[in-house]
C-alpha cells in the first residue's frame, strides 16, 4: 500500500493543475500524471491527478479513458477518487460529464447504483452555485463569455437541467440553505435524495465556508465529481484521522533557467484582456491565422524564425486568440473541429521549436491547447509549485526535447488569471526562481 489517500481523473490539463494546485496549497504532496500511466504511482505523494483530454471527445471515448485511469488509481489503493471538471462545466449536451460521472459510479458501486455530488464552484476564481445555478462572477453562466466558447458553449446555467440533459441517474438538489446548517445537514439531505432515487446531487457553494462544510460531508464518499474548488474542503478530514500533518510545504520547485515564451490558443474572455495586456507593453506577438494553417501556409517556420533572434532579448507571445465573431467566421469555413486541431497542431510544433531554441519557461494559455502542447513535448509526470493566481501554479517538468534540465510549464485555464498574468508569471518565476 502506497499511502495515497486522494485519486483524480482531470478531464483536461489546466483543469488538472487547478486542482493539483489546489490540493497542493491544503498541504497534500501532490503529483500529476499526464494520460494513464502503465507502472506504480510515485511513492511520498498523498494525492495523484491523472490528466486527461477528455473534455470534447466522444463520451464513449471520454468513458473508456476514465475508466482505465480509475482501475489504475485502485490498483495504487487511494481511499476517495475525485472526478475533476470546469469550474464552468464545459460540456455539451452528450457529455461528457454526465457519462463519465455514471460509468465512474457504476464501476465503484454496480450498474446504476451509489451516489455522488456535482459541484464546480470555485469562490476564490469568481465560481458560485446558488439553487442550482452556476454564476460566472455577478453573470450567469449563459450570460457570460461561455455562451462563445469555440468548443463547449454553454447557454443554460441550470446545472440541475444541464447534468440531466447527460446523465443516467436522477438528478437532484442540496441548495445553499442545507449547505449553511453545516455537514450533518447535507449528509442528512444526501440520504434523503437517495431515499429518492437520486444519483447526482448539483451542490450549491458560493462562499470557501460552504466549501469546507461540503468538504466535510464528502468524508468516506467513493467518489467526488467537482470542478477544483471542492479540492479545499477534503484535505481536513485526512488530517482529522491524522494521516496528513499541519502546516506541510508542498510547493518548492528548483529555480528556473532559460528563455522565456507565452502560447495563447484560448478565446475566452479573460485571455483576450491578457493578450491586450501584452500588446499594450509593447512585448512581441505573432498572431496565428487559422485560415493560412489551412491553407497549407509554413506557419509553424514563419513564427520559429520570428521567435529565434527575439528570445536572447526577452519572452515572446504566439496567440492564436481571436474574437467570438472571428472565431465563427473561422469555424463557419472549415468547421470548429478542424480549426481548433489546426491551431492545437500548430501551437503544438511551435512550443517543440521553441524549446530546441532554449525556451525553458513556458506559459500556455487554454486547456485544450495546454493538452496538445504538453503531448507535444512528451511531458508525462508534473510536480507543482507556487501558484501564480487562483487555479494556476507553475510546474516542474521534464521533456525530451530538453533531456536532464528542468521545464517551468504554466498551464492557464482559459477564464483564469488577471490581466497581466502573463508578464506577471514570467516576472515571478524570473524573481523567485519558485
Ligand atoms: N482563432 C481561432 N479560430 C478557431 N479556433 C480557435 C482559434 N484560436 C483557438 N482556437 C481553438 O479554440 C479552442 C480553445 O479551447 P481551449 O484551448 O480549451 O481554451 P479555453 O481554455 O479558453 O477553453 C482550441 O481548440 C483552439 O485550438
Ligand atoms: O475549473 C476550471 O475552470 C479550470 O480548471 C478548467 O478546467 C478550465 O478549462 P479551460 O478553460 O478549458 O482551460
Amino acid at each position: 500500500m502506497s499511502g495515497l489517500l486522494l485519486g483524480c481523473i482531470a478531464d483536461d490539463f489546466t483543469g488538472a493543475t487547478d486542482l493539483a494546485n489546489n490540493l497542493v496549497r491544503a498541504g497534500m504532496r501532490t503529483v500529476q500524471v499526464n494520460g494513464v500511466p502503465a507502472g506504480e504511482a510515485p511513492t511520498g505523494v498523498d494525492a495523484i491527478v491523472v490528466a486527461l483530454k477528455s473534455r470534447t471527445i466522444r463520451p464513449a471515448d471520454a468513458v473508456a479513458q476514465s475508466l482505465a485511469a480509475l482501475r489504475w488509481l485502485q490498483a495504487q489503493g487511494v481511499e476517495q477518487v475525485y472526478f475533476k471538471y470546469c469550474s464552468t462545466f464545459d460540456s455539451t449536451p452528450a457529455g461528457n460529464i454526465g457519462p463519465v460521472a455514471d460509468a465512474l459510479l457504476d464501476a465503484l458501486h454496480g450498474p446504476g447504483q451509489g451516489f455522488s455530488i456535482a459541484c464546480p464552484a470555485f469562490p476564490e476564481n469568481q465560481r458560485t452555485v446558488f439553487k442550482g445555478h452556476l454564476f460566472v462572477g455577478d453573470l450567469l453562466l449563459s450570460d457570460s463569455g461561455m455562451r462563445h466558447h469555440p468548443l463547449t458553449p454553454m447557454t443554460d446555467a441550470n446545472l440541475v437541467r444541464v447534468l440531466q440533459a447527460q446523465a443516467r441517474r436522477k438528478v437532484g438538489l442540496v441548495a445553499q440553505d442545507v449547505v449553511q446548517r453545516g455537514p450533518a445537514a447535507i449528509r442528512e439531505r444526501f440520504a434523503a435524495l437517495q431515499a429518492e432515487g437520486v444519483g447526482l446531487a448539483v451542490v450549491d457553494a458560493i462562499s470557501n465556508e460552504d466549501l469546507m462544510r461540503i468538504g466535510e460531508a464528502l468524508a468516506g464518499m467513493p467518489l467526488v465529481t467537482a470542478g477544483s474548488g471542492i479540492a479545499i474542503g477534503l484535505p481536513q478530514n485526512w488530517r482529522a484521522r491524522g494521516l496528513l500533518p499541519e502546516g506541510r510545504r508542498a510547493d518548492a520547485l528548483p529555480a528556473a533557467g532559460g528563455a522565456q515564451a507565452v502560447l495563447s490558443g484560448s478565446c475566452s474572455t479573460a485571455t483576450h484582456a491578457q493578450v491586450a495586456d501584452w500588446r499594450a507593453r509593447g512585448l512581441p506577438v505573432f498572431t496565428i491565422d487559422p485560415l493560412a494553417l489551412a491553407h497549407g501556409e509554413r506557419v509553424v517556420e514563419a513564427v520559429l524564425e520570428w521567435a529565434t533572434p527575439l528570445l536572447a532579448r526577452g519572452p515572446v507571445l504566439v496567440s492564436a486568440t481571436a474574437e467570438p465573431a472571428v472565431v465563427k467566421a473561422v469555424q463557419a469555413e472549415l468547421g470548429a473541429e478542424r480549426a481548433g486541431t489546426l491551431v492545437e497542431e500548430a501551437l503544438s510544433g511551435i512550443a517543440r521549436g521553441l524549446v530546441r531554441a532554449g525556451v525553458r519557461q513556458l506559459v500556455v494559455a487554454g486547456g485544450e491547447t495546454s493538452g496538445a502542447v504538453v503531448q507535444a513535448l512528451g511531458v508525462t509526470r508534473m510536480a507543482i509549485g507556487p501558484q501564480i493566481d487562483p487555479g494556476v501554479p507553475w510546474t516542474g517538468v521534464e521533456s525530451p526535447l530538453c533531456p536532464g534540465e528542468l521545464l517551468h510549464l504554466a498551464l492557464k485555464s482559459g477564464n483564469f488569471g488577471s490581466t497581466d498574468f502573463f508578464s506577471k508569471a514570467l516576472r515571478l518565476l524570473a524573481g523567485a526562481g519558485a
